[in-house]
């Protein structure tokens, strides 16, 4: 689900009267989504998402997401465009919560993306980086190495639980890429959440990318990696090469990686597997049983931590010399 706040005909009303969109003729709850509650919304104006967000977004954070969507909009990028209120603002308040409206971007997200799909996605991720490179608010990643062992120590005394062996075989793996996390990447406003879910397309082509509640400052082949794991793993565990390859052709062909960053690569994937394992296992073991929010398996991304600890060379993943600025 995602609908945690209800909101009334009244309250949307008297909400929607600080915009400028015309009259409500229907809203409804979006269950797909995580985070926040979402509307779609029809009014005499056009269709829109409306957002309340929920007790994991920082209201300190919203005029970092919603001014980076307009920034990316307003430079072409396919993306939510966040609608001005009467007052020149993003952000108003709507039953109890932090709300905005953004524009309704057609597409739907695919179930079982294809070779063709990740080379869209790796282009689109790199337009982003590039749209991105002079947004001028700032925003620290919060789930960064620095953030992992707190979250850690959070799930680590259960972890057993979830499969034997694990808090001891996570203890190694956290102190080694606490150790060998690398510094002085390339750094710009990253996705850091792009999963298929949060990429439209319409038909084959990519129509728009949706979802920026992550997106922070970070190492921009951070957000390589994070798409390499969720992109271009098969079902049954296996890491799709040519799936790889087209991620990061796509990617390249817009913005052609450094060398550090391609040897980096193979530590960036552990990292970011290791960074939704551990968001995955704090919600599995905390979520109470019969809450209507899906619960996702955490050890999906062990099993991609550990595929990627025995990779020697990011040339393993498909990416080739001529892809780096020489
Ligand atoms: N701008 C948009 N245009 C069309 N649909 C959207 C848009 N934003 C969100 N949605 C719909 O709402 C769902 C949840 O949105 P998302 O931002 O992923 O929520 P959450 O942050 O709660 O995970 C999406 O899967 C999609 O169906
Ligand atoms: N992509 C994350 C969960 C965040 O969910 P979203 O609906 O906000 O994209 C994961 O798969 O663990």
């Amino acid at each position: 689900m995602a609908v945690y706040t209800d909101v009334n005909e009244d309250q949307l009303r008297a909400f929607l009267a600080e915009y400028d969109v015309g009259t409500l003729l229907s809203y409804k709850g979006i269950a797909e989504g995580v985070e926040n509650s979402n509307f779609l919304l029809r009014t005499s104006g056009g269709t829109f998402i409306l957002t309340l967000y929920e007790k994991r977004v920082n209201r300190d954070d919203l005029p970092f997401f919603l001014g980076l969507m307009d920034h990316l909009a307003l430079k072409g990028l396919s993306c939510p465009l966040p609608i001005e209120r009467r007052d020149g603002g993003h952000l108003g308040e709507l039953a109890g919560r932090p709300a905005a409206m953004v524009s309704f971007l057609d597409g739907a997200w695919l179930r079982k993306p294809q070779a063709a799909h990740c080379r869209e996605v790796g282009r689109a991720l790199a337009a982003m980086h590039v749209a991105g490179s002079d947004f001028p608010i700032r925003r620290a990643n919060g789930l960064t190495v620095a953030n992992w062992r707190p979250l850690w120590d959070g799930s680590r005394e259960r972890a057993d639980e979830v499969q034997p062996g694990l808090r001891e075989e996570i203890d190694l793996e956290l102190a080694e890429l606490e150790k060998s996390w690398p510094a002085d990447l390339p750094e710009g406003v990253i996705h850091a959440d792009l999963f298929p879910d949060n990429v439209f397309f319409i038909e084959d082509r990519l129509s728009g990318l949706i979802d920026f509640y992550f997106a922070c400052n970070d190492y921009l082949a951070y957000d390589v990696a994070i798409c390499l794991n969720a992109w271009c793993f098969e079902a049954d565990g296996a890491f799709n090469h040519t799936k790889g390859m087209a991620l990061i052709d796509g990617y390249v062909s817009v913005r052609p990686l450094e060398g550090n960053e391609a040897e980096a690569l193979p530590l960036l994937a552990r990292g970011a597997a290791l960074r939704f394992f551990l968001t995955r296992l704090h919600d599995w073991l905390t979520t109470p049983e019969g809450a209507l929010v899906v619960k996702k398996d955490p050890l999906e991304y062990l099993r991609k931590l550990r595929f990627h600890r025995q990779i020697g060379s990011s040339s393993e993943y498909g990416l080739r010399t001529r892809d780096l600025i020489s």
